[in-house]
């Protein structure tokens, strides 16, 4: 079996503890929320899915010619014999995990499969040229028109992206979806996570906590109004509610900012906001060997939480801890700032922290320094 050659080959125990993984701490419940309990997640032997991938990362850490990064990034970067670089992402949706077939429609679950691994080429910094995707797909979905749904709303964006689709590969299972999307992106220069230096100024695009705060409403209205195989239809939820439920379901990749900031030479290191702002901080810092302080006042919280209908949810907390928002994170060296446009397609990025050589991540709130511990979503949490 392919997962016992894989324990075998990382060995009986341990991992890299300079690896931080996500502890439990004050968003211990937004987290149970969007991930379940996290004792159903632990895998065996205690380790989280970051543990896992630090020492898949160092088993497959052997010099190959034009490998500019395998394991580590956004996307894995390999140098065309062109002089153009070629980024590579893939990214798994799972049924019930990643998504809930009541709550959204086909069209826009092949919107999403598709933006959250553009998200990642975005990333990096490369324009997506070529995609291919896998499905596995349970018999009753089959004699449905789920797929022509699913692969209109794939298309479309697509389309709009221009990504071309190249192959992939068609299973049944035996009860839910499960999705694999592969996306080739080329670019001149990538944008790493690893070019973060201190004194460079910490940036990101739009606005962050709408996707999570999306979810939250499915979850707390969704269930009642849901029905097999359709959309989940917002009847009694006011216009925010909507929008904030559309911020989760259809992501729109920062794709002209990641093109931008590579052509420009604007970014020193760049992540996509999937986990959720404070874990994935904590990602890019760490491949950067710095930290970083951010200013809890300038978090561009997503202005559509005020006027929704959700409560008993700290918006900083959704800004911070929840996933999905799709945004992107860059650093800018100070000189550089006066050349960084305010705003790209009517999307704009702001200023809400620094770099600083000290490995550590500190939030200012309220005049307070208090510790950002990465709260974002994890699959697999270690014990
Ligand atoms: N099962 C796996 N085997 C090999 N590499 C993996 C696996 N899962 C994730 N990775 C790699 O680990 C890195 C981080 O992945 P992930 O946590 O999914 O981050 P991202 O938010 O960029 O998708 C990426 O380089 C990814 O390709
Ligand atoms: C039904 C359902 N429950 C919970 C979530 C929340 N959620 C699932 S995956 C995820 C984070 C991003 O997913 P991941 O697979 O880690 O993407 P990657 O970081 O690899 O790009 C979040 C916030 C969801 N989208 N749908
Ligand atoms: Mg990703």
């Amino acid at each position: 079996m392919k997962s016992r050659g894989v324990a075998k080959a990382l060995g009986a125990n341990g991992f890299d503890a300079s690896q931080e993984s996500p502890r439990a701490d004050e968003s211990e419940s937004l987290r149970e929320k969007l991930s379940g309990p996290a004792s159903k997640h632990v895998a065996g032997k205690g380790r989280s899915e970051f543990d896992l991938i630090a020492r898949l990362r160092r088993i497959a850490a052997t010099a190959k010619p034009r490998l500019v990064i395998g394991i580590g990034d956004d996307a894995a970067l390999v140098r065309e014999r062109t002089g153009q670089t070629l980024a590579i992402t893939a990214d798994m949706l799972v049924e019930e995990i990643d998504f809930r077939r009541q709550w959204t429609t086909a069209r826009d679950l092949g919107h999403k499969a598709l933006a959250v691994s553009l998200s990642d080429i975005a990333a990096m910094g490369a324009r997506p040229r070529w995609a291919l995707i896998s499905l596995g797909v349970p018999q009753e979905i089959w004699r449905t028109d789920f797929l022509d749904d699913f692969y209109r709303g794939w298309f479309a964006l697509a389309r709009a992206s221009g990504v071309a689709l190249i192959g992939g590969d068609i299973s049944r299972t035996p009860e839910r979806i499960v999705i694999d999307s592969v996306v080739l992106g080329e670019t001149r220069r990538a944008i790493m996570r690893s070019g973060a230096r201190p004194g460079d100024l910490l940036f990101v695009t739009g606005a962050l906590g709408g996707a999570a705060a999306g979810l939250h409403l499915l979850m707390t209205n969704g269930v009642e109004e849901a029905h097999e195989n359709a959309s989940f239809r917002p009847r009694r939820t006011s216009r925010a509610d909507r929008r904030l439920i559309r911020r989760h379901l259809r992501p729109e990749p920062r794709l002209s900012w990641g093109n931008y900031l590579t052509e420009k030479k604007l970014a020193t290191a760049m992540i996509d906001l999937s986990d959720g702002l404070s874990s994935d901080l904590a990602h890019l810092c760490r491949e950067s060997g710095v930290g970083a302080i951010i200013n809890a006042e300038a978090i561009p919280i997503d202005p559509l939480i005020a006027k929704s209908s959700l409560r008993g949810e700290d918006p900083l907390r959704l800004a911070l801890d929840g996933g999905e928002d799709f945004e992107l994170l860059f650093t800018v060296r100070p000189r550089d700032i006066r050349r960084l446009p305010r705003e790209l397609d009517g999307v704009r990025a702001v200023c809400i922290g620094e770099v600083t050589a000290r490995r550590r991540l500190v939030l200012v709130r309220d005049g307070h320094t208090l510790p950002l511990r990465p709260g974002g979503f994890v699959h697999f949490h270690s014990r």
